[in-house]
């Protein structure tokens, strides 16, 4: 199994907040589907903002690897959190997913007919070609999902990220989405921030709990001792799921 990223006891942080993930390593793999848990403010988001440029780490190092060699820079699909998209903003579903595609080197910033075409076969495998011309205003939390997956794909990314999906999708569509991430995932690395743990467990192939360090887990079977201790170590917001983790473990003895 090849890295596609590689990351070396990373220390990352902001002015006021120095000590924001400290001593973190974590390699993510062509293929991967990675599940990231941690409590609020434990530093997910600093996690992937490290990985994805957008914050610089104090030290430690992160390596990009394609094919095995390493590289400067890889190809990273984003699908934020839907209450960073402003829903009354005027764009239409085409728009949007035209623009995941970078204007990499191109003189004149603007859109190219070769651009636009791709647009239409990302819309019919996420399965909303029949709202191309909607305002994303419009559509209902499953739709925008799918039109912001759609996004994170259109330029052939090595890797998605996902920030927080399953708190926004309509419970009725979940399980649609998650077929289609397992499809993407057979071309597409996948890291998948959640805080439902139950989730996570039931459809990711590694885990990593971050919590100022990280935890990390190889494989999704997952064992209480682990659960118990990365909760320790990295306490999630289990409220409402009851016995979580005697449930995830019943769950997996059936599975298994
Ligand atoms: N731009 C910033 N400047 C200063 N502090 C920040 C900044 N962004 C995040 N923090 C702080 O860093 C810590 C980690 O935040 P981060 O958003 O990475 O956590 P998280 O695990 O993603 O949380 P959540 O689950 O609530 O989204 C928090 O204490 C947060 O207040």
């Amino acid at each position: 199994m090849n890295p596609i990223i590689e990351i070396e006891k990373l220390h990352v942080g902001y002015e006021n907040k120095p000590d924001v993930l400290k001593e973190v390593s974590l390699t993510v793999f062509e293929n991967d589907f990675l599940g990231i848990i941690g409590p609020n403010g434990g530093g997910k988001t600093t996690l992937l903002k490290a990985i994805m440029g957008l914050q610089a780490p104090s030290s430690g190092r992160i390596s990009f690897f394609e094919d095995g060699r390493r590289v400067n820079h890889i190809n990273i699909g984003y699908l934020p959190q839907i209450n960073q998209i402003d829903k009354k903003f005027p764009i239409s579903v085409h728009e949007v997913i035209l623009s995941g595609l970078t204007l990499r080197g191109k003189f004149i910033k603007r859109y190219r007919a070769e651009d636009k075409q791709r647009v239409e076969p990302i819309a019919v495998k996420m399965g909303v070609e029949d709202l191309l011309h909607r305002a994303i205003g419009e559509l209902s939390g499953g739709q925008l999902q799918r039109v912001l997956l759609g996004r994170a794909i259109i330029d052939n990314p090595r890797l998605i990220i996902l920030d927080e999906p399953s708190s926004y999708v309509d419970k009725r569509f979940e399980n649609n989405f998650y077929k289609l991430l397992d499809e993407i995932n057979r071309e597409i690395a996948i890291v998948l921030v959640s805080h439902d743990v139950g989730t996570i467990i039931s459809q990711v192939k590694n885990i990593a709990c971050v919590n100022q360090t990280l935890h990390y887990h190889s494989g999704s079977n997952i064992s209480q001792e682990w659960l118990m201790g990365a909760y320790d170590s990295c306490p999630i917001e289990i409220i409402g799921h009851g016995a979580l983790p005697h449930r995830v473990l019943l769950q997996h003895d059936h599975d298994h």
